[in-house]
């Protein structure tokens, strides 16, 4: 846990004044009691008669010295603490940008629980660290000091705290386990408040959902969250309580039986009972803070898992590339490839559904449709052949080069998507400074010149229909120029008009400028548009004549 800190911080030799730091922190707050206790003495002996300069200077120096190492401290833990947030926060950012779509997929609701949660509990247990490591190192101190004061009392102390951690430790291993648990819970409920996010709509018609969603997921939840967290917190507070218990013996013994035992002097037991009071605010610091000290291992395991999780699997380079341009695009050719889905992935008991074996071959400037039923493949084949899903089977040729490791880089770029549920990303990422007359033409081809003005490498309106939203989603790729179209059921949410002007005129536009296009879609109306049409069945691609004769009006 100390080296992933390590590793967070970047720079070792940031720890190490950090350390020397709540050091100093730390030994002006004993020295600040040390002093105290001295001045006891003075007053017991009968010396403190008359102002005492050197004493006052002494004193105003301990807690001017105590104020200044005690900020100089918080002000670096604060500094490291947003830097700790900020790692981790673009770490796990990181691993998302990297990882490869199945594990993406699989590791959604982890990368995001990662996020919002332990990223908090981080920044929030290393600001406690200022806390933590003053007590700490007043601890300490107190033993040096009880040593020197009266050995026999200090082995008494020292088998009492003994005792105390004893206790301790135990219940800790049982608490980590509730903690654990807790950080489970929490995605489980991360699940279903996605539920009401994403469902919401359908919610607010049928409260039916909500109610069940409340009652049969966030109220388990509740119980079970309720009923961990509550062992958990108990073992805390019996340890807390254990420790005080432990401490009024100790000063009880102390009181009544050792001073009067060993007829020792007023003086010593007064030092010695102070130190004690101070001990014990130490240590109840320190038990505080270590619920929280203990989330932040807990969340650093998970962080650290998710981060070897993700790493132990092939990367992805997420550097930025470079667009094939369309006049170097030729061909694209998969023969016989095969994507199953592992059933153990998604937890299902029947086998995977298979796509393939599927050979087909798109050139430069075509445009294929694929047609096919519901749960057909079609988008389980667009998903291989975009290389989101890796074919476990064939092999993929793009201008006659084998894909492999090397030039996967380029495949990937060599597609404009736009998926069924596309995302309509807020300005033009990854794209520089576009054409501003290009801009134009394409939302005026695309009947959105009234609704829509381009600025800032955004859009300006976004409050927009299905169907125009999705035609801005088009136009955001056709502006990356990049060879190949990819379009999942695109016309699906346009008005019989623009259909019609989508397959008519818009497709053969884009071929004349060089697109090739791969197009799933049901408008048979349209399917002559296509140089070539397949049929998806069952997994099976099978090509078909682009003119079916059960459509006459397409002739046209
Ligand atoms: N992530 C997944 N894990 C396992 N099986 C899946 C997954 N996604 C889809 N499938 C299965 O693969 C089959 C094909 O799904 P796919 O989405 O490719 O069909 P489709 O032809 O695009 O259907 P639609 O027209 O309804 O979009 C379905 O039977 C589905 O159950």
């Amino acid at each position: 846990m100390i080296k992933h800190i390590f590793q967070i911080a970047g720079k070792p030799a940031l720890l190490v004044k950090y350390i020397l730091l709540s050091i100093l922190s730390g030994m002006f707050s004993f020295a600040f009691m040390a002093f105290v206790n001295f001045l006891i003495n003075e007053m017991m002996a009968g010396k403190a008669k008359t102002y005492n300069i050197q004493h006052i200077a002494i004193f105003a120096g301990i807690v001017f010295f105590f104020v200044l190492s005690r900020r100089i401290f918080s002000i670096s833990i604060i500094n490291f603490s947003q830097r700790v947030f900020w790692t981790i926060r673009k770490e796990i950012l990181q691993l998302m940008l990297r990882s490869e779509y199945e594990q993406f997929v699989s590791f959604k609701t982890a990368l995001h629980a990662s996020l919002v949660r332990d990223v908090n509990v981080l920044t929030i247990a290393s600001m406690n660290v200022i806390q933590f490591s003053s007590s700490v190192i007043v601890i300490m101190a107190s033993f040096i000091y009880m040593a020197i004061i009266s050995p026999l009392l200090f082995a008494v102390t020292l088998a009492v705290l003994a005792t105390g951690v004893l206790v301790y430790y135990r219940s800790m291993q049982h608490n980590e386990g509730y903690l654990k648990k807790a950080r489970d819970l929490e995605d489980s409920f991360i699940l279903s408040f996605n539920a009401l996010l994403h469902g919401f709509k359908e919610i607010h018609l049928d409260p039916n959902k909500g109610i069940d969603i409340f009652d049969k997921e966030v109220s388990v939840l509740e119980d079970k969250s309720i009923t961990n967290n509550r062992k958990a917190y108990v073992g805390f507070l019996n340890n807390q309580i254990i420790g005080q218990v432990l401490f009024n013996c100790l000063i009880g013994v102390l009181l009544l039986g050792l001073a009067i035992l060993l007829q020792l002097p007023a003086h010593t037991v007064v030092n010695f009972l102070f130190i004690v009071l101070f001990l014990l605010g130490a240590t109840e610091s320190v038990m505080v803070i270590l619920p929280s000290l203990m989330q932040a291992k807990v969340s650093i395991e998970r962080v650290a898992a998710l981060q070897k999780d993700l790493e132990s699997k092939e990367r992805l380079e997420y550097s930025a590339g470079h667009y094939l341009r369309k006049a170097d695009f030729n061909s694209l050719v998969f023969d016989n490839i095969i994507y199953t889905y592992h059933p153990q992935k998604t937890g299902s008991t029947t086998a995977g559904f298979s796509v393939g074996p599927v050979s087909l071959q798109v050139a430069k400037g075509e445009v294929v449709f694929i047609y096919g039923g519901n749960g057909s493949g079609k988008t389980t084949f667009i998903l291989s052949v975009l290389g989101l899903l890796k074919p476990q089977e064939g092999q993929v040729y793009f201008n006659g080069q084998i894909l492999n490791d090397e030039n996967y880089k380029s495949y990937r770029m060599l597609f404009g998507v736009v998926f069924s549920d596309f995302y309509l990303f807020e300005k033009l990422f990854g794209l520089e400074a576009p054409d501003p007359e290009r801009v134009q033409y394409y939302l005026r081809l695309f009947e959105l010149e009234h609704k829509v003005t381009f600025q800032d490498g955004a859009f300006s309106s976004r409050d927009l229909s299905t169907g125009q939203r999705k035609r801005l989603a088009l136009i955001s790729v056709l502006l990356e120029d990049k060879p190949l179209l990819v379009l999942d059921e695109w016309a699906a949410d346009q008005d019989p008009h623009f259909r019609k002007k989508f397959y008519t005129e818009i497709i053969p536009l884009l071929k004349q400028e060089g697109f090739t296009i791969l197009a799933i879609t049901h408008d048979d109306r349209y399917y002559h548009c296509a140089d070539k049409l397949y049929q998806m069945d069952y997994g099976k691609l099978k090509q078909v004549p682009a003119l079916p004769l059960s459509h006459p009006e397409v002739v046209q």
